[in-house]
């Protein structure tokens, strides 16, 4: 197999100058599109074709040159310095991963799962960049979960982008089968299992909260069209971008094909946090805090709810017994707990952020422990709660472990709750107002209320 892959290697390599699609490994050759585009499955190409250069079939077991507009049929691709071709809009294959091919029968361990797709946008970004390791490392997945990642980045990023790829050649990642970067959500998103959209504008200095969300709104439109046309019909979408809630509600929204429960905005790391911080009151490892919900929008209106949450199996507001600590010390410092860390960190959260997206996917790919649950920004439709529907609201979710989830539908909502739940829930409505151009609504209109829809990170 080392000889396949270092012929292969020559032909993906700068030295390809004829027009050949070249079979290798006897492996099939899959007729749907790879990243936007349909291969041929055999003999010389000759077809229109817009692009050229050097592409790899996904599992590697076809690389092809294909022939430009001109049907001239050799196309010598020019090489960028980091080992892909230049000139090309869409995804393609990198470097060592165009020469990555399905082990062969026998030579596969038997363990192995089929190849999971992750697409992650803003995948030059400080997350991604501790995300992107973790996924390949088989820490998330698991150790038995072969990955292909598909990385969306921008012209902006086109660089940076082929940075990240050389990390990961050079990590020597034994499950990371497959590594294409492009920029175009079409191409990127095509057959994605996982989409995970990190990418997002910052707000600038003196820039409006619905100019932020016109800007990403429109950014996650696009993506949400894009998954709809070209993602796995199951594909489970989780969106970090800030403003995240709103912006899953816009992907949402625009991929009418997908199913709403599969869009996720990521408030476990509010989780995370306020986990964190009851440990830390009560004197005991994080790992006994339990059943700890996050209510609301990922902004400074989040609940975090220690009236339903457990210390060791028993509720916090017994193991504590200080009211005026958890209302007045706990809710504002998990609200702000973003902005403090930037004060010290010069730069918004990413490594912790990253873990958390980890742990997001493993809730949903794991059984829940018995009696536990997880928080999530999900969809509000059919809720128990009295939480306005369409709109995506985070709450605490159970899973089978099969990437489905229910809501957990017995939690006591006493009136100091529900009167911050619904101030978040007043913001998403609002912020949803804010955006009707972008899912399809009239008379929209953005009127935020004072004070409020401000980000953790934002101080
Ligand atoms: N939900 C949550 O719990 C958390 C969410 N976040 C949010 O995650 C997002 C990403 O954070 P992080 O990785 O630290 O951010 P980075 O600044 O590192 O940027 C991530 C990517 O966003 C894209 N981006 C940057 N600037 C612009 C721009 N002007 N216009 C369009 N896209 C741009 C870039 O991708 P490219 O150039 O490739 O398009 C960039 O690589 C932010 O929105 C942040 O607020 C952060 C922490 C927690
Ligand atoms: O506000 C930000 O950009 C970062 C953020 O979401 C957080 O730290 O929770």
């Amino acid at each position: 197999m080392a000889a396949v892959a270092g012929n292969l290697g020559a032909v993906a390599g700068a030295s390809l100058n004829s027009n050949v699609l070249v079979k290798l490994d006897g492996g099939s050759v899959s007729s749907s599109a790879f990243l936007g585009r349909k291969l041929a499955t055999g003999g010389s190409i000759k077809a229109n074709v817009k692009h050229q250069g050097v592409v790899g079939k996904r599992r590697g077991v076809v690389a092809y040159v294909a022939p430009s507009t001109t049907e001239k049929s050799v196309n010598e691709p020019k090489k960028a310095a980091g080992g892909i071709a230049e000139g090309q809009k869409g995804g393609q294959c990198f470097g060592v991963f165009c020469v990555t091919y399905d082990l062969k029968e026998g030579e596969r361990p038997k363990t192995w799962r089929k190849t999971v797709r992750i697409a992650v946008s803003g995948a030059a970004g400080m997350i991604a960049n501790h995300l992107l390791f973790k996924l390949a490392s088989g820490e998330v997945f698991g150790q038995d979960q072969p990955i292909a990642l598909n990385l969306l980045g921008s012209e902006r990023s086109r660089d940076a982008l082929e940075g990240v790829a050389m990390e990961l050649e050079d990590s020597l990642f034994p499950l990371l089968r497959e590594v294409n970067i492009g920029i175009e959500p079409e191409e990127v998103f095509a057959d994605a299992d996982w989409a995970l959209l990190i990418g997002a504008k910052p707000r600038g200095p003196g820039m409006e909260r619905a100019d932020l969300l016109d800007l990403n709104g429109q950014i996650f439109a696009n993506q949400g069209k894009a998954l709809n046309k070209v993602a796995s019909p199951d594909v489970k979408v989780l969106v970090v971008g800030n403003p995240c809630n709103t912006n899953a509600l816009i992907a949402l929204k625009n991929a009418p094909r997908l199913n709403p429960r599969n869009f996720h905005a990521l408030t476990r790391l509010d989780e995370n946090r306020a986990k964190c911080q009851l440990a830390l009151k009560a004197g005991v490892f994080y790992d006994n805090v339990s059943n700890m919900t996050i209510w609301g929008n990922h902004s400074t209106t989040q609940v975090p709810d220690f009236l339903n949450a457990k210390i060791h199996g028993a509720r916090v507001v017994d193991v504590i017994q200080d009211e005026k600590w958890l209302k007045e010390e706990f809710t504002p410092r998990v609200q702000k707990r973003g902005g403090a860390l930037i004060q010290k960190w010069g730069r918004s959260s990413a490594a912790s952020t990253a873990v958390s997206i980890a742990d997001a996917i493993k809730s949903l790919i794991t059984p829940t422990p018995e009696g536990d649950w997880f928080s999530s920004g999900v969809y509000t439709n059919g809720n128990p709660y009295g939480i306005a529907e369409d709109i995506i609201y985070s709450m605490p979710c159970r899973s089978a472990g099969d990437g489905s989830w229910e809501l957990v539908t017995d939690c006591e909502i006493n009136d100091y709750l529900r009167e911050r739940m619904k101030k978040s829930e007043d913001e998403l409505l609002a912020e949803k107002k804010c955006v009707a151009h972008l899912i399809g609504q009239e008379n929209g209109y953005c009127d935020l209320p004072e004070g409020d829809t401000m980000l953790p990170g934002e101080l």
